[in-house]
């Protein structure tokens, strides 16, 4: 059965799309190149370019059909809108038909204002692709290159290397991968492919010399040339036919439909509840079906989920131009939530730019600065550490500690040219994380040298032999304590520090063609040792951090004393540092790993490797942790999933492991993590900002109808139902959003980690909105409508309707408590642009939006109650000068109320609330925790007395001071001393 059979007949259909010139990728390769006019050598530019016009970018166009009309109606069927709709239903029961179309309008507006703000948010999630462009390796004109991946086209000549993402359909040439074809086959096990594997009778998408666009290499290294590029690749094939998945709501989202729907129910038991309250108020029926619809469409908060989504999407694009691509809305607010940040160094606290700084020999150090200063022995041992490399700094790749290798080499006289040591080159067995080695075997003057380089303690594992001033000389125990004696001072002083050793091979015998026979009975040639700067925001990025109350672990696969120099240079470790090397952590079980990590110190995990990381997030995550964590290889892709936050580099790191991420890092950098939390707080408190802000509006909307049914009939009804209706969706709308964009809050960055467990409306939020910012606009707005009724002479009981002489001060005093609320809305608004700090520390004027949103609340509400056309519709009337005076103070008031509420609040809790103010001071001398009290006491907490005085430039008394404090602190958030 061949492929074309196996597959469902629409694929078939679209099969029978492909070109007819298209060759068959399982011919003979002879024909295979004939066909495609290729060669091994790949395509000139030339030709490259006229295919590009042929042929048209490599990439996948949508085909999924018209889906917005189906979005469009799912937004018709959302249990809300379904709400409103029966309300407008009963609207026109009972005789209401104005209200039943304002309702309907309600809930077409809606509809299409949530409809516009899923596509938006759609929208933002696919536009990141446009950051994260895919690189190809093709080989043109001979010569390897980067290419962005579109560029592809049949005919090019591709190297696809361990980490990369297949770009297109292709046939190997030589070589051998293992490709992980989830994408296509669903099956998660990777699969090996090899160019010497031709007979393939089968399915196309089990032929073993193929690979195909979409899989990810997991091992290996292969050339393969280009069959199918864009729509005409397998993948082309499936996505024609597959429709665009829905995007999976965040736990943010749900949370908050529940809450929805859980207000809608609360509405309708509400209005129903005041139905015959209405009905003993002396009102028709109708009157009071249409009394109880208004408290419903009321308390009904339509706009908030829309909304939410939105102010997420745009936490997305902020985040995106910050350098960190998110690829799931949800992630925004988790990163808000971290709380531990499992780093690794290389390249991420460190810039990745390395340079080799001292060379030790058995002759002696020497700092390998000119090539005269430079002994035999030194130049011996760079010469065989850059034949020991893939890098080509002329094509513009390579991993930095081997082009710091060629730098050596050429800085100390003895230049290796790439194409040529490639050419010499017999067998190559890459770097491997988990054996911390590389070795090549090289031809030199007919015969072959084994050259190995890597981590020390393995080079010295393997090595029996040490060069020593022109001769060889066995590894004695004396001498290897010289050497890890050696490795330890170096890496002290925050080096990278590499081992290179040889082994010639006997004249004419073959190339090892197993890893384990090539690394073996070494001679050891000496140490190189690097420097690698630390990036210059870092340090400043962990203090953020700390002071965030948010833990840093580094896990690294250098050594742990390179790697605790660095760390301390960043300011890792304030609490107390631990190293865990990766053969304790081996031998180290879970409960023992849990109580290490329960412990808030830093812990730097030293040569470990990429499956210690997931035990460490799965450890971290089970002490109830949002792990954040970081890595670039393809072997961390495991623990990148397993993380709450799969960090993965985006310029460093490999595709695989930027596919297994949640956020891609554009700029590999640290702080960007630190950054893109302070971006999840910030957007996770905006929504904050927002939920209480259209909370707020209800209680006065609700009073009005109460004080009119509990009285009995004795006061006329202070708010219409249409009137409630412009507040909802007019005047409210516009503030909302631009709420969800107001900048962070001061301290935000000061405040411990949102518990996980900790739901997005907290009690506190619906007592601000409801019992105080809602109460008091209720107060105002029902002072400003008796005042107006009283003014006009108005009594408790006199009749107000159509044609009486009352009549036109009860529209005006409608229209006061409309106008009222719009004015109390304002005011809260600027109240809830701050949870605990005075308005004046984010700037009155800091947030253009909002003065829009209320610019055109103001137009909306000057035309409701000065355009006569409108007056019918709202039941309102123009107002005097003196009427619009009467509601002039509210915003004021409601702010001004809001304002002193904070300050009390902040004056109760005086203190910065986070983890203990931390400042990047250098750590403590471990002596230091000797025997005084206070340190004692201090390094309790994590802190030293040392780290106090110098942090603060305190004296000892009021050290004292602040470490009472600092311990009422500490217990106020549940730190039990140590
Ligand atoms: N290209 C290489 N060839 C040989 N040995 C290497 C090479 N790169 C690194 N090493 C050795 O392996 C060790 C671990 O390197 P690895 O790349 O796994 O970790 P790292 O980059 O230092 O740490 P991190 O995980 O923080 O980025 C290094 O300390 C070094 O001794």
């Amino acid at each position: 059965m061949t492929a074309s059979e196996e597959r469902p007949g629409a694929v078939r259909e679209a099969e029978e799309e492909q070109r007819p010139d298209a060759p068959d990728p399982r011919e003979p390769l002879g024909l295979l190149f004939r066909d495609l006019r290729t060669s091994p050598n790949g395509l000139s530019e030339r030709e490259v370019q006229r295919r590009q016009t042929v042929h048209g970018p490599n990439a996948l166009t949508r085909r999924g059909g018209r889906r917005w009309p189906h979005e469009l109606a799912q937004q018709f069927t959302q249990p809300l809108a379904i709400l409103l709709s029966l309300a407008a239903v009963l609207a026109v029961v009972s005789g209401t038909p104005a209200l039943a179309v304002a309702i309907a309008a309600v809930v077409v507006l809606n509809a299409l204002l949530a409809f516009a703000q899923e596509r938006q948010a759609e929208r933002a999630v696919e536009a990141l692709a446009d950051f994260l462009p895919e690189r190809a390796t093709v080989v043109r004109a001979g010569r390897p290159r980067e290419v962005a991946a579109t560029e592809l086209v049949p005919g090019d000549v591709l190297v696809v290397e361990e980490g990369d993402r297949v770009s297109a359909d292709a046939r190997l040439l030589s070589g051998g991968v293992q490709v992980d074809l989830s994408a296509l086959t669903g099956e998660s096990v990777p699969v090996f492919r090899s160019a010497e594997d031709t007979d393939n009778p089968g399915p196309l998408l089990d032929a073993r010399d193929l690979v195909f666009s979409g899989a990810a290499c997991t091992g290996g290294q292969a050339r393969a040339v280009v069959t199918a590029t864009g729509m005409h690749t397998e993948l082309g094939r499936i996505a024609a036919l597959s429709q665009r998945t829905r995007r999976e709501e965040s736990p943010l989202e749900q949370q908050v439909r529940r809450v929805a729907r859980l207000i809608a129910v609360i509405a309708v038991g509400v209005g129903l509840a005041f139905l015959p309250m209405g009905l003993a108020a002396g009102l028709p029926l109708s009157a009071a079906v249409a009394f109880a619809v208004g408290l419903l469409v009321a308390n009904v908060p339509e706009g908030l989920l829309p909304t939410i989504t939105l102010a997420l999407a745009a936490g997305v694009r902020d985040l995106a131009r910050r350098g960190a691509v998110v690829k799931r809305l949800s992630a925004v607010e988790t990163l808000g939530s971290t709380t531990a940040v499992c780093t690794d160094k290389t390249g991420t606290l460190t810039e990745n730019r390395m340079r080799v700084t001292t060379v030790w020999t058995p002759a002696g150090e020497s700092p390998a600065k000119r090539p005269a200063q430079a002994g035999t022995e030194v130049v011996r041992l760079a010469r065989a550490a850059a034949l020991c490399t893939t890098a080509d700094p002329a094509a513009g790749h390579g991993d930095p500690t081997e082009l710091a290798l060629l730098e050596l080499a050429e800085r100390v006289g003895s230049p290796c040219v790439p194409a040529v040591r490639d050419a010499e080159r017999r067998a190559l067995f890459r770097f491997d994380p988990h054996v911390k080695l590389m070795t090549t075997a090289d031809a030199a003057d007919g015969t072959l040298v084994l050259h190995t380089k890597g981590a020390p303690e393995e080079v010295l594992t393997h090595a029996t032999r040490v060069y020593d001033r022109g001769t060889v000389r066995p590894l004695t125990p004396a001498g290897r304590t010289e050497v890890v004696r050696t490795v330890g001072r170096l890496a002290a002083r925050g080096l990278r520090v590499l081992a290179v050793a040889v082994r010639p091979l006997e004249p004419r015998a073959p190339a090892p063609g197993r890893r384990e026979d090539a690394e073996q009975d070494l001679c050891l040639l000496g140490l190189v040792a690097m420097a690698d700067p630390l990036r210059p925001e870092v340090a400043g990025s962990i203090a953020l951090a700390h002071r965030a109350g948010i833990t840093v672990h580094v896990v690294t696969g250098d050594n742990g004393l390179t790697a605790a120099a660095v760390a301390e240079q960043a300011g890792i470790g304030h609490r107390g540092m631990r190293i865990v090397t990766g053969t304790e952590l081996d031998t180290m079980d879970d409960d023992r790993l849990d109580a290490l990590l329960a412990r808030r110190e830093e812990v730097i995990f030293a040569r470990s490797s990429p499956e210690a990381k997931l035990r460490i997030a799965d450890a971290l995550r089970a002490e109830g942790n949002t792990v954040a964590m970081t890595g670039d290889g393809v072997n961390d892709a495991p623990a990148l999933h397993r993380a709450d936050i799969g960090v993965a580099m985006g310029r460093s790191g490999t595709d695989v492991a930027r596919e297994a991420a949640t956020v891609v890092l554009t700029d590999d950098n640290f702080a960007t993590i630190v950054a893109a939390v302070e971006y999840g707080r910030r957007t996770y408190d905006n929504i904050r900002k927002f939920i209480v802000y259209i909370f707020t509006h209800a209680v006065p909307e609700v009073v009005p109808f109460l004080v009119f049914a509990l009285a009995g009939g004795a006061v006329p009804l202070p708010l219409t139902v249409m009137q409630i209706l412009a507040v909802d969706l007019g005047t409210d709308t516009l503030p909302a959003l631009a709420l969800g964009r107001e900048r962070a809050e001061p301290g935000l960055m000061d405040r411990p980690p949102r518990p996980r467990s900790e739901r997005v409306i907290r009690p506190a939020m619906l007592a601000r909105a409801w019992g105080f910012l809602g109460l008091i606009s209720a107060f105002l707005v029902m002072g400003g409508y008796f005042l107006t009724l009283a003014r006009g002479g108005w009594h408790p009981g006199d009749d107000v309707g159509p044609g009486t002489a009352l009549h036109p001060t009860w529209q005006q005093a409608t229209t006061v408590t409309w106008l009222g609320i719009v004015a109390c809305q304002i005011g809260t608004a600027f109240a809830v642009r701050t949870d605990r700090a005075p308005l004046r520390a984010v700037g009155v004027f800091s947030n253009p939006r909002l003065l829009g949103g209320i610019g055109f609340s103001l137009a909306f509400a000057g035309a409701i109650v000065y355009l006569p056309a409108l007056h019918r519709l709202f039941g309102t009337a123009a107002l005097t000068p003196t009427q619009l005076l009467t509601v002039l103070p509210f915003p004021f008031l409601v702010w001004g109320a809001d304002e002193l509420r904070r300050a009390l609040v902040r004056r109760r809790t005086a203190v910065p609330t986070g983890g203990l103010p931390v400042e990047p001071v250098p750590p403590a001398p471990v002596e230091e925790s000797g025997h005084h009290p206070l340190p004692v006491l201090l390094a309790r907490h994590g802190w030293s007395a040392h780290r106090l005085t110098h942090a603060l430039g305190v004296g000892e008394h009021a050290a004292t001071e602040i470490v009472a404090h600092a311990r009422r602190v500490a217990a106020e958030h549940g730190h039990r001393p140590r």
